[in-house]
């Protein structure tokens, strides 16, 4: 993409813009308004802007947009997977889940994933590239107007790590909580990291009130640097050091994701160990059943050995809970969809 991309600039950077090119800074307001409440992606859809104004914008700038490659619904009707296209021929996924409390999307933050955690499908075809503010904002808007119902909520829990891009991750955050757009809680964004520390410690320096999920999944480096390859350069201690400063500096509890994987991390002796790493922290602890992924002969934990450990924790005062499974029957896992696409296309 050579031209500016309009989606990504903040209101103040629009002002700017129209500054540059000899407008009125208040139109930047509507402008804004079209993409980021109106959610158009045609600028001829901008009725209240002149046709001059349209036409010199159309010059400089582009509106980027997804297209829908396939939507799978699972058949409880809860949980529905997209799979977009990008202007640049790439794919994501993203997924939208119906709660009681409102409608929930989980974003993906890049195109395939550096990080190489060992049951993740995100990875395995390597990274493509960085996802732009407006490309991570655009998974939330379709959906929110092919499903036609306000998203309450946003989990950047697909594929990618956040914090790997981290500057359009912030960007993304301050203008989907922005009052002139979907003007979304930070309170009800949560961001996941496999535990980039550096990030972490930046990330809580920013003010803001999200909430920080660590992909934790192991109580020691020994089980840790089993699953994850991060935690060969950054120990559990500093990633847990790092969430601690994360709370202190925001208030905010912290999420330990967990997933269980059968014989690796899923021992009573690994619940007791974990209650002792995190005993006395404002945090949560979400146990997730790994989903098994063709690639990889990682098992998922006995429905026994995930309750039991669940029980020990409660019994020390953890707060845990177990996740519910949502969309097993349309390639649930993270990443699963895509690289079902990608196998087929590339046949
Ligand atoms: C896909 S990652 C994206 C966010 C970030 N990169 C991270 O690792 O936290 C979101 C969560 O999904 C988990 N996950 C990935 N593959 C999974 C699988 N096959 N089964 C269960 N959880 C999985 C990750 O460990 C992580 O906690
Ligand atoms: S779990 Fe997260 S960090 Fe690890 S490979 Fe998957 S997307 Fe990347």
């Amino acid at each position: 993409m050579s031209k500016i991309d309009i989606k990504s600039l903040n209101l103040d950077e629009l002002k700017d813009l129209l500054q540059q090119i000899g407008d009125k800074p208040f139109r930047a307001k509507q402008i804004y308004e079209w993409l980021h409440v109106k959610l158009v992606s045609d600028f001829n859809e901008m009725t209240n802007i002149s046709k001059q104004l349209r036409e010199q914008l159309k010059e400089i700038s582009e509106i980027t947009n997804l297209a829908v490659v396939n939507k799978l619904e699972s058949e409880d009707g809860e949980t529905t997977k997209f799979l977009f296209r990008l202007w640049d021929g790439r794919v994501l996924e993203s997924v939208l889940m119906k709660y009681h409390h409102g409608n929930s999307v989980c974003i993906s933050s890049q195109v395939g994933c550096k990080m190489g955690c060992k049951f993740c499908a995100s990875t395995i075809g390597g990274f493509e590239r960085n996802l732009t503010a407006s490309e991570m904002l655009d998974q939330i808007y379709c959906i929110q107007r092919i499903s036609g119902e306000r998203v309450s909520n946003v989990v950047v829990m697909g594929t990618g790590e956040p914090l790997d891009n981290y500057d359009n991750l912030v960007r993304f955050i301050h203008m989907l909580s922005d009052e002139n757009g979907l003007n979304i809680s930070q309170r009800n964004i949560t961001v996941s990291t496999c535990g980039l520390v550096d990030k972490i410690k930046a990330l809580a320096d920013e003010n803001l009130q999200i909430t920080l999920a660590l992909s934790l999944h192991a109580p020691n480096d020994t089980v840790r640097k089993q699953l994850m390859p991060i935690a060969e350069r950054f120990d559990i201690d500093s990633a847990i050091n790092a969430c601690i400063y994360y709370y202190e500096k925001t208030g905010r509890r912290i999420t330990f994701e967990y997933s269980m994987v059968e014989g690796i991390n899923d021992l009573p002796e690994h619940a007791l160990e974990l209650y002792k790493r995190i005993k006395g922290l404002n945090c949560h602890v979400n146990l997730i059943p790994v989903n098994p992924i063709k690639e990889r002969n990682y098992k998922q934990s006995q429905m026994k050995s995930i309750q039991n450990f669940k029980n020990i924790l409660e019994k020390y005062r953890i707060n845990v809970t177990i996740r519910r499974e949502m969309g097993t029957d349309i390639d649930a896992a993270c990443g699963q969809l895509r690289k079902s696409y990608m196998d087929k296309t590339s046949d």
